[in-house]
C-alpha cells in the first residue's frame, strides 16, 4: 500500500522514476474486494485497495471510512429520535409485530388505552394475546393491508388500519394504527352511509376503469410507485407518453390515469388498438373519410379518431403494430397538427395529446427498418417502463384483495379467503400475463372452488406447480437492470443534467451519482 513511509522509503532508496510501480512503492498492497465487510480492513493499514471482480475498483483510506461511519451513525441516531418522538406523541395507537405476530413495539397511546403501563410487558408478547380481536397476525400471513375496519378492543368500536411490512419479497412484520379520537361519530356516518348496501351495491360503488386515478390504482411496491410518481408528473404537461411493458401490466390504465390527471380531463379520451384494425381500414378510422371516398364509404363521411380527440387524449395501443405507410402519415399528421381526410382535401387543425403503448422492442425494430426513428423520438418523449408483476410480488396479496369483492359481485358468488400456502403460490408464480393472469386465475378459483377459503389443490396446475421462491440473487439483478435502464433514459431525457435527473427520479443529487458510479452509467 501506499502509505507516507512507504514513499519516504523509496525516497530514501532512490528509486529511478523509469522503476516499475509496484517495485517502487507498492511492495505488500494490501487488498479487500468491494463485497467485503469493512472489519476486513487490515487495523494495521491507513489505506487499502479495493477490488471488484478482480480488477482494482478504487482506494479506501481508513479516516475517511471513519469520518463516514461516524457521520452515518450521527444521521441515524437523529432518525432514531424523529421516529421515537413521532411514535410517542402520536395521538392513534401504534402497535409493530414481527414475522411471529409478536409485539416488538406499541406507543404510549395504545399501552395507555390498554391499560398497560411499561412497554416491556407487551414487547415479545404474541399480538393476539394483548389486543382483542387483532387481525395482525392475518396480516402477517397474508400481506394483504387492511385499512379503515372496524375493530371492537374492549368493548369500544375502533377504526383500525393494518399494514405489512415488506423486506424484498418477505414479510417482516406488520404495523397496526388504531384511531380513537372522533370515532364514535365517524362509524355513525359510516352505519347510515352503509345502511341496507349489500356487498354488491358496495362493489358496484367502487371506482370503474372509466374514472381510474393514480389513488386507487393498486400497488405499493417502489416500482410501481416510482411509475405514478414519473407519470403523475407527465399528465401535467402535453408532452407525448410512451409507455412499455409486457401484456398485462396496466399499460391500458397508466393512460387512463394519466389522461384523468391532466388538465385535459374533461376532453374526449380515444383509444385505439393499431394492432387489432386491418391495414386498409387503418387509415379511415384513424383520420376520417369523405362521403364516397372509397366503395361502402358512409354517407357525409366520418371523422377519425384523430379529430374524434381534439382538445382530448388519443391513446394509440399496440403502436408497434402500426404498418410502415401509416407511420408516414402518422409522422405528418404529428408534425402538421393537422389531418386530411381520405378522400378529403380540406386540412383540420388539431389539438391532441397522444399516449402510445407496446409490448414490442420498438428500439429494435427500428434497428431493423420495421418502425421508423423520428416516429419513435417523436412518440417516445416521456417513457414509462412498466414493471412486470414478478418484480413487484409484494403487491400480489392487495390485487387479490381488490379483486375479490369484484368478482365475487360479478359472478353473485360469496368472497373467499386464501390459505397461507395458496396466497404464497400466488407469489410464487412467475405470472406471464402479469395482472390480466391474475385477475383471470382469480376469476376462475372464485368460481370453481369449493368452500370459503381457497387451497393450494384449488389453484391452477401451473400455479400449483410454482417454486418456493425466485433466488434473491436473480431477482437483485433484475431489479438493478430496470434501474440502470430507468437512470439512462432519465438522464437522457434531463439532457445529461444530473439535477434535474435526480429531482425527476425524486432520489438525492448524491444518491444519482453513486448510482451512475455503480452502473458505470455514460453521461
Ligand atoms: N394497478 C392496477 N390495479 C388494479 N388492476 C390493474 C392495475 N393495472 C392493471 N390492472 C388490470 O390488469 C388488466 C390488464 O391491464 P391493461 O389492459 O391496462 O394492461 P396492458 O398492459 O394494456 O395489456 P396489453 O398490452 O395486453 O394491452 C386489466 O384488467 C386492468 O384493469
Amino acid at each position: 500500500m501506499l502509505t507516507p513511509e512507504r514513499l519516504r522509503k523509496a525516497e530514501r532508496d532512490r528509486v529511478e522514476p523509469d522503476n516499475p510501480i509496484p517495485d517502487a512503492y507498492v511492495k505488500e498492497p494490501v487488498f479487500i474486494e468491494d463485497h467485503d465487510p469493512l472489519s476486513t480492513f487490515p487495523p494495521e493499514e491507513t489505506a487499502a485497495l479495493v477490488r471488484r471482480n478482480g480488477q482494482i475498483a478504487g482506494l479506501l483510506k481508513r479516516d475517511t471510512v471513519l469520518r463516514d461511519l461516524q457521520r452515518l451513525r450521527a444521521e441515524s441516531r437523529l432518525n432514531e429520535e424523529i421516529l421515537q418522538v413521532v411514535f410517542e406523541t402520536a395521538y392513534e395507537g401504534i402497535a409493530v409485530v414481527d414475522q411471529h405476530a409478536n409485539i416488538v413495539h406499541m406507543n404510549d397511546a395504545y399501552r395507555s388505552f390498554l391499560g398497560i403501563t411499561p412497554e416491556a410487558e407487551v414487547i415479545g408478547r404474541a399480538v393476539t394475546d394483548v389486543i382483542d380481536n387483532t387481525q395482525l397476525h392475518r396480516v402477517v400471513e397474508t400481506g394483504i393491508p387492511e385499512r379503515a375496519q372496524t375493530q371492537v378492543i374492549q368493548g369500544q368500536k375502533m377504526i383500525v388500519h393494518r399494514i405489512p411490512i415488506w423486506r424484498g419479497d418477505e414479510i417482516t412484520g406488520a404495523i397496526g394504527m388504531l384511531i380513537f379520537e372522533g370515532v364514535s361519530e365517524l362509524y355513525h356516518i359510516l352505519e347510515q352511509e352503509a345502511e341496507g348496501k349489500t356487498l354488491a351495491e358496495t362493489a358496484k360503488a367502487a371506482p370503474e376503469y372509466e374514472d381510474v386515478t393514480f389513488e386507487n390504482m393498486v400497488g405499493e411496491s417502489h416500482a410501481i410507485q416510482m411509475m405514478k410518481s414519473r407519470a403523475r408528473k407527465a399528465s401535467r404537461t402535453k408532452a407525448t407518453v410512451m409507455i412499455t411493458g409486457e401484456s398485462g401490466t396496466g399499460k391500458e390504465v397508466f393512460a387512463k390515469a394519466i389522461r384523468n390527471m391532466s388538465p385535459r380531463a374533461k376532453g374526449p379520451y380515444v383509444s385505439i388498438n393499431c394492432a387489432a384494425i386491418p391495414d386498409q381500414l387503418l387509415e379511415a378510422e384513424l383520420f376520417g373519410f369523405e362521403e364516397g371516398s372509397f366503395t361502402g364509404a358512409k354517407k357525409g363521411g366520418q371523422s377519425g379518431k384523430f379529430e374524434q380527440a381534439h382538445k382530448g387524449t388519443l391513446f394509440l395501443d399496440e403502436i408497434g403494430d402500426m404498418p410502415l405507410h401509416m407511420q408516414t402519415k402518422i409522422l405528418r399528421v404529428l408534425e402538421e397538427e393537422a389531418v386530411v381526410r381520405v378522400g378529403g382535401s380540406q386540412m383540420i387543425q388539431l389539438d391532441v395529446r397522444i399516449i402510445t403503448a407496446t409490448n414490442q422492442n420498438l428500439l429494435k425494430k427500428v434497428e431493423e427498418g420495421t418502425f421508423r426513428k423520428d416516429l419513435y423520438y417523436r412518440l417516445n418523449v416521456i417513457q414509462l417502463e412498466l414493471p412486470t408483476l414478478r418484480e413487484r410480488k409484494e403487491d400480489i396479496p392487495a390485487l387479490v384483495q381488490h379483486y375479490i369483492p369484484k368478482l365475487a359481485y360479478k359472478h353473485s358468488l360469496e368472497q373467499k379467503t386464501f390459505t397461507k400456502e395458496a396466497m404464497q403460490k400466488l407469489r410464487s408464480y412467475e405470472w406471464p400475463g402479469n395482472i390480466r393472469e391474475l385477475v383471470n386465475v382469480l376469476e376462475q378459483v372464485l368460481t370453481l372452488a369449493d368452500g370459503t377459503a381457497v387451497e393450494v389443490h384449488d389453484l391452477p396446475h401451473a400455479v400449483q406447480a410454482a417454486a418456493e421462491q425466485e433466488p434473491k440473487a436473480m431477482l437483485h439483478e433484475r431489479k438493478e437492470s430496470r434501474e440502470k435502464s430507468m437512470i439512462e433514459t432519465v438522464l437522457e431525457e434531463a439532457g445529461g443534467n444530473k439535477t434535474k435527473a435526480a429531482e425527476q427520479l425524486g432520489i438525492h443529487r448524491t444518491t444519482l451519482h453513486k448510482k451512475i458510479k455503480r452502473y458505470s452509467i455514460e453521461v
